[in-house]
C-alpha cells in the first residue's frame, strides 16, 4: 500500500497527479488486439472513441495525430492487447471542468493471453449494473460495477453478468448473445452497458447474412430458458457459453454461427 501526501498549501508549486480520470473517471478507453503491428478493426476503434469524446465534450483531440502516434508506437507488435484511455487531463480540486483543460492519452500495450478455455460459463452477479441512460453505450472510466461484478468471478473461464430489474445487460466485461425462441438476441443497451465492437461487428454480420437478431429486453428468465448463448469482446471474439448459473447448455448453434458467421476476431 502507498500512502503519498500533496500538500498545496505549503508546497503550491508540488507537482500533482490531479489527472482527472483518475479521480473522478472522467475519461474513456478502447480495448483493442494488436496483430502484426496493427490495431484489428481500428476504425471501429477510432469512430468509438470519437463518439465517446463527442458525448463527453471533450474538444482537443486530434485522432489523426493519435492514429500517427499509435502506428509508429505499435509497429514493431506481433501480437498484444492494447489500450487507448483518454481522460480530461489535470485538473485543480473539484468536479467543475476548467476551460483550459488539455486531455492526456495513455497507450498501453499488455502481453497476449488467450481465452483460458473453449468455453466459457455465466453466471448473473449479485453486483447490479449501473444505470444512466446518458452514459449507457459508451465504454467510459467508470467501471466499478464491471470490477465488482468480475471479482465475483472464481475462474478465468467466468464471465459475471450485470442485471438490473430483472433485465440482463451485458457482462463485466463482454456483451451477451442468446438463441431463443428460434431468434438470436442481445440485451438493448439504452440505459446500461458498453456497446462493444465485437457486438457491433456481429450485428452487422448477422445482418448482412439475414440471420435473425433482436436487440431487446432480455428478462432473467429468458436467459434461464434459452437454447445458446455466447459472450463477446474484442479480445474472446465469440466466447460460447457451456453453462449458465452452473446448469449445462449446449454449444452447438452458438458453434454454429461462429463458422455461418465466418467470423474472425
Ligand atoms: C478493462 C479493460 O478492457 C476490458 C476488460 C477485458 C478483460 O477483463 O478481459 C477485456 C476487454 C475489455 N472489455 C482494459 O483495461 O483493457
Amino acid at each position: 500500500m502507498n500512502i503519498k501526501l500533496i500538500n498545496q498549501i505549503t508546497k503550491p508549486k508540488e507537482n500533482f497527479i490531479f489527472d482527472r480520470g483518475r479521480l473522478f473517471g472522467d475519461g474513456f478507453f478502447t480495448t483493442g488486439l494488436i496483430d502484426s503491428g496493427e490495431l484489428r478493426h481500428q476504425v471501429e476503434h477510432f469512430e468509438r472513441l470519437k463518439l465517446s469524446a463527442e458525448k463527453l465534450g471533450f474538444s482537443d483531440l486530434d485522432f489523426d495525430e493519435i492514429a500517427k502516434f499509435l502506428k509508429k508506437a505499435i509497429r514493431k507488435v506481433a501480437k498484444a492487447v492494447i489500450r487507448i484511455s483518454v481522460t480530461r487531463g489535470q485538473t485543480q480540486r473539484g468536479y467543475a471542468i476548467g476551460a483550459d483543460q488539455s486531455s492526456n492519452i495513455e497507450i498501453i500495450i499488455s502481453p497476449w493471453i488467450d481465452k483460458p478455455s473453449i468455453f466459457c460459463e455465466v453466471f448473473v452477479a449479485n453486483t447490479p449494473v449501473s444505470i444512466n441512460a446518458y452514459l449507457a453505450g459508451l465504454k467510459h472510466l467508470n467501471r466499478l460495477d464491471s470490477v465488482l461484478a468480475a471479482s465475483e468471478c472464481k475462474q478465468s473461464n467466468q464471465e459475471a453478468l450485470l442485471t438490473f430489474d430483472n433485465r440482463v445487460i451485458c457482462g463485466s466485461r463482454s456483451n451477451l448473445f442468446i438463441f431463443q425462441d428460434g431468434c438470436w438476441k442481445t440485451p438493448r443497451l439504452n440505459d446500461a452497458g458498453v456497446s462493444g465492437i465485437t457486438r457491433k461487428r456481429i450485428l452487422a454480420l448477422m445482418a448482412e447474412k439475414q440471420i435473425p437478431c433482436e436487440v431487446e429486453k432480455i428478462s432473467l428468465e429468458q436467459l434461464e430458458s434459452c437454447q445458446s448463448a455466447f459472450i463477446t469482446n474484442c479480445l474472446v471474439g465469440i466466447w460460447p457459453v457451456a453453462k449458465i448459473n452452473d446448469k449445462a447448455i449446449a454449444t452447438k448453434l452458438s458453434c454454429d454461427l461462429q463458422a455461418d458467421l465466418n467470423f474472425i476476431r
